[in-house]
């Protein structure tokens, strides 16, 4: 459901709708795509990692089914580009205005169908797994701190009373929470080696030769976790942020969950506030428990392996449904 929320959230952007109604979800044909495409974005492919054994992903047919979710993508976003040329957007969704800016004299280069599809894909892609692998990691991280929890917990509820809803103009005044998850996401960066670079240079790092053209990658997750910068750097502790000014856009590379410099996340403002807020509702609506038997020594903590680094086993809770008290007549 969390990957249907956020992925809601983007096709809204992009196309002005969501991509199911409620409790629909798991039959849209977006749904079943779109999780295609982030188990292979975001699952380990080899050829990612080590671009002479690209044959292997052929052999094990991950190219093939690369293919063939490329195809199907690609005749989505033909099919939603067709929809709005013919007027079936919203005026200020993202496809309505790129297609109004096709043809822009004023722009520098011509914007192109496939730019179009490119930017829509990107926005797919890079939008809606990392905010569902933060949210997972967050519920998880809560579930093993029942003190942090309650903390959370009792400012937001405190702070929303009987309102009976989360919104995001609520969320600056939840500093608790945000502080929950600012230390989610430096334990839990969802692609821990943010994207591959290329050195358009040869050089020396740390006595290395990097010869031009060599693939980078940046160990984000090593980097967060490293106690050269980080008290109890493994504990998850969020009050370290507390009465500090290290933010996402951190100038000192300590802590890189959005990465850095010109390819930085563009999304990050959107992908915080959008995890805030469906955070603060799941704290909000319900009290929350682990199945009967287990405790929290036992949930797995392993994690994927791959660039998006989901848990490797899904978190298994029991929520129980806050009782509001009753509204007083206004
Ligand atoms: C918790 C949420 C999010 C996290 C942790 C996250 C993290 C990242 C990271 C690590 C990168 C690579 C940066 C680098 O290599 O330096 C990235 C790139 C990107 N993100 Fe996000 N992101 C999030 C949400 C979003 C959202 C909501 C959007 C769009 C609506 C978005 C759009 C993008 C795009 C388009 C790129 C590629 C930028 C480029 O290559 O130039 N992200 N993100």
């Amino acid at each position: 459901m969390s990957f249907c929320l956020f992925s809601n959230i983007i096709t809204r952007q992009v196309f002005g709708r969501r991509i199911s109604g409620d409790g629909e979800y798991r039959s849209s044909k977006y749904y079943s795509l779109l999780r295609e495409i982030f188990y292979l974005l975001g699952g380990f492919i080899l050829g990612d990692f080590f671009p002479m054994m690209e044959w292997l992903d052929v052999l094990t047919g991950t190219r093939a089914r690369l293919e063939r979710s490329f195809y199907a993508m690609d005749e989505l976003l033909e099919e939603e580009i067709e929809k709005h040329m013919q007027g079936g957007g919203n005026c200020d969704d993202f496809m309505t205005i790129l297609l109004g800016l096709r043809n822009d004299p004023t722009r520098g280069f011509p914007l192109s169908r496939d730019h179009i599809k490119a930017i829509a894909l990107d926005m797919f892609a890079a939008g809606s797994d990392p905010s569902v692998i933060t949210l997972d990691w967050g519920m998880t991280e809560l579930m093993r701190n029942p003190t942090i929890m309650k903390n959370a917990q009792d400012e937001v509820r405190g702070f929303l009373g009987n309102k009976g809803k989360v919104e995001e103009s609520d969320i600056q005044q939840l500093h608790y929470l945000k502080l929950v998850v600012k230390e989610v996401l430096r334990l839990y960066p969802p692609g821990p080696l943010l994207i591959p670079r290329e050195c358009v240079q040869d050089c020396k790092i740390n006595g290395y030769d990097i010869p031009k053209k060599t693939r980078a990658y940046i160990n984000a997750w090593a980097i967060n976790r490293d106690s050269r910068y980080w008290q109890h750097a493994e504990v998850f502790m969020p009050e370290r942020f507390k009465d500090n000014d290290i933010d996402y856009k951190d100038q000192h590379f300590r802590f890189l969950s959005f990465g850095s410099g010109r390819r930085i996340c563009p999304g990050m403002s959107m992908g915080v506030i959008a995890v805030e807020l469906a955070l603060a509702n799941l704290l909000y609506w319900f009290n929350w428990d682990l199945p009967a038997g287990m405790s929290k020594e036992d949930i797995d903590m392993e994690e994927q392996f791959g660039l998006g680094m989901h848990r490797k086993s899904p978190l298994i809770l029991v929520a129980t449904p806050m009782s509001l008290p009753p509204k007083l007549p206004l």
